[in-house]
């Protein structure tokens, strides 16, 4: 369904698992810095909202969503961390280069959910125009970071029920 027809903010809070005692990354973007802080800001605070202690959540900062595979890559091998959400905005341009940063960071951060254990989730704006990008930052569309840190709770949730089935 497309964003425009189902608000990123939109949930059914019942549905949500409580996030405490569940340790979480999130690695950020700098490149369209107003975005990407609006997008950490939402999935800061929903995290917080359901249950998760602000000192379970490690923040860290890299030049560009191309880079996001690597500093999501780091959270996961030399931290505790449950989860890590990656948050990036990427805005077209007037070269093909849109496509890929876009596939560059789509493939690597699809390899890290095969490659580790740890959920690894997709919170990166692709879109036309910075407009598009605000209204995915807080706008009338919602927060994608909110949506970011809601999968990131329910995927630590539901990892950490399977673990008790093995
Ligand atoms: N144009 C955008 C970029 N470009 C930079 C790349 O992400 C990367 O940092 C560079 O190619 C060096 O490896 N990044 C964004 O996040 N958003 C953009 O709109
Ligand atoms: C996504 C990008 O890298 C893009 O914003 C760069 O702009 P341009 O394609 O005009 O160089």
């Amino acid at each position: 369904m497309a964003t425009n027809l189902k608000n990123l903010s939109d949930y059914d809070p019942t549905l949500v698992p409580s996030a405490k005692g569940m340790k979480f990354g999130i690695v950020v973007s700098e490149w369209n810095q107003e975005i990407t802080e609006a997008l950490l800001s939402g999935a800061y605070n929903t995290l917080v909202k359901h249950g998760a202690k602000e000192e379970n959540i490690l923040v860290a900062r890299v030049p560009g969503s191309f880079e996001l595979t690597h500093g999501a890559r780091h959270l996961i091998k030399n931290t505790d961390v449950d989860a890590v959400i990656c948050l990036g905005c990427v805005i077209k341009g007037d070269t093909p280069h849109f496509d890929y940063v876009c596939q560059g960071v789509t493939q690597g951060i699809s390899q890290l959910n095969v490659k580790y254990k740890k959920p690894v989730i997709f919170g990166v704006l692709t879109t036309n125009d910075e407009q598009q990008a605000k209204d995915r930052a807080g706008g009338k569309l919602g927060n994608k970071g909110d949506e970011g840190a809601i999968t990131a709770i329910k995927m630590v949730s539901l990892v950490k029920t399977l673990k008790k089935h093995k």
